[in-house]
């Protein structure tokens, strides 16, 4: 079988499966071998009829967009019954290497209906299907490739046998993280919006705006001062506060010239929506670098939420599934405009969430999942601290208003010439 997607898939027995059993952080691993082997105990009590979708065209926009859209592709096509969940596909310790797809688990009455439907994506330049088998004796689990024929016939040749794989002690989305969900340098993010030229229009508007001078190097006269958080924390109010009190300027990222669009890149999967995020701080930059040689500059969110948001949300489960502390993810990239200080508010979340319930404000779709997983928070607060260049200082916003705008001057004034 000549799929195109072959190349991306590598040495197919080489590669690592990882299952994600809930968003809990439990990953089921497993790994490929020709020979015929018992299969792993922890696969005992999956049934018998189990497949994955593996999602691995050669054009990233258009694998993105359909990976984005498979969930409710197959929610809607295939029996109730089905099971679906996420399940990478990855070389050990190989940068890039991670494919992305479903593994679903069949308990439905209809497994024909499953199996047309999964046969008909089969066709797709874009996916690879496979379909599992326990062996006769019981013990032995197979995982047969679709040839991806009309009439659903396996490759038999591609028959390899389930074995338990090591733990990875990282998440796998980590191998695929820079320049598909975190940009470190102004060039790759535009050009992850120049290949959605054609299917989104709107990014050539962003693109225009987007400067090419390299301000990073260049040192403001006055301070840039950035405040940081998650929802509700306080940063609107602090940057207001802030602007009265030094007769600042006060930008956001992303820029207010981004929002006519914002909502459109919103709708797209993470390679496409951290990239026009990615972009909105490059603007911002320009705006600091003219602003700050009149005024001190106060910046509503910058690098950190970008960079946060986007490790955060790419993987699953408990904090410990992050990159690891002084990872290169972290990093600051070094064509974008440091700040004199970033300042990262936290709230306990008992608090943050009646002070969203006070502002009676609707929730964006990333602000809900803040609510309904905790872990979630977690992992976005944790990669604040983390990002490194400049490091965040931060600073609890429980108390009231005042205080908290004391405490942040103080800080201005210990880090910055005013
Ligand atoms: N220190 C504080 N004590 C009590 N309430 C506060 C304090 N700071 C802000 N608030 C209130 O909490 C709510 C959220 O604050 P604010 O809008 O400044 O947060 P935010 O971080 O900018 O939120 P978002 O990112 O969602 O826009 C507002 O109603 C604000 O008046
Ligand atoms: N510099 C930034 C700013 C924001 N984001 C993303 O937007 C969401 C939060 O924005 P609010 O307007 O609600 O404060 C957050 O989910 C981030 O994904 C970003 O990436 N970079």
């Amino acid at each position: 079988m000549a799929k195109r997607s072959m190349s991306l898939l590598g040495q197919w027995s080489s590669r690592v499966f990882s299952i994600d059993l809930d968003k809990r952080g439990a990953l089921l691993n497993f790994a490929l071998t020709e020979k015929p082997q018992q299969a792993p105990e922890k696969f005992r009590n999956i049934q018998e009829r189990c497949y994955s979708v593996l999602v691995c065209g050669d054009d990233r926009i258009q694998s993105a967009r359909f990976y984005f859209g498979l969930e409710d592709l197959l929610r809607n096509e295939l029996p109730a019954e089905c099971e679906l969940l996420p399940v990478s596909s990855y070389l050990p310790h190989v940068k890039d290497s991670l494919i992305r797809g479903y593994f679903l688990k069949d308990a439905s009455e209809c497994p024909s209906l499953t199996r047309r439907v999964l046969g008909a994506l089969g066709l797709s330049e874009q996916v690879q299907v496979c379909s599992y088998l326990r062996g006769p004796d019981g013990g032995r689990w197979s995982q047969q490739l679709w040839s991806g024929s009309e009439n659903q016939n396996m490759d038999v040749s591609k028959t390899c046998y389930v074995v338990p794989s090591e733990e990875a002690n990282y998440h796998p989305s980590v191998l695929n993280m820079e320049n598909s969900d975190v940009f470190y340098c102004r060039a790759e993010a535009c050009k992850v919006l120049q290949e959605s030229c054609d299917i989104i229009p709107e990014s050539r508007a962003v693109l225009e705006l987007v400067g090419k001078t390299d301000a990073s190097r260049h040192s403001p006269d006055f301070p840039v001062v950035v405040i940081e958080g998650l929802d509700a924390t306080g940063k609107t109010t602090m940057t207001e506060s802030l602007r009265e009190a030094l007769g600042a300027r006060l930008l956001r990222s992303p820029p207010q010239c981004l929002s006519p669009w914002r909502a459109v890149f919103d709708r797209e999967p993470p390679l496409i929506r951290r990239a026009f995020y990615a972009l909105g701080n490059y603007i911002t930059a320009e705006q600091m670098g003219k602003e700050a040689s009149q005024a001190p500059v106060i910046v509503d969110r910058y690098w950190h939420s970008t960079a946060s948001y986007a490790i955060a949300t790419a993987v699953s489960g408990p904090v410990s599934s992050l990159p690891p502390e002084g990872s290169p993810l972290y990093r600051w990239p070094p064509d974008l405009l440091q700040p004199s200080l970033v300042v990262l508010l936290t709230l306990d979340p008992q608090e943050r969430k009646r002070r969203l319930e006070a502002r009676g404000q609707g929730q964006t779709d990333e602000e809900q999942e803040l609510d309904h997983n905790l872990l979630f928070r977690l992992r976005v607060e944790e990669a604040y601290r983390r990002v490194r260049g400049p490091a965040c200082v931060v600073v609890d916003a429980g108390p009231s208003a005042d205080k908290v705008l004391q405490q942040v001057l103080l800080l201005i004034k210990e880090h910055c010439r005013l």
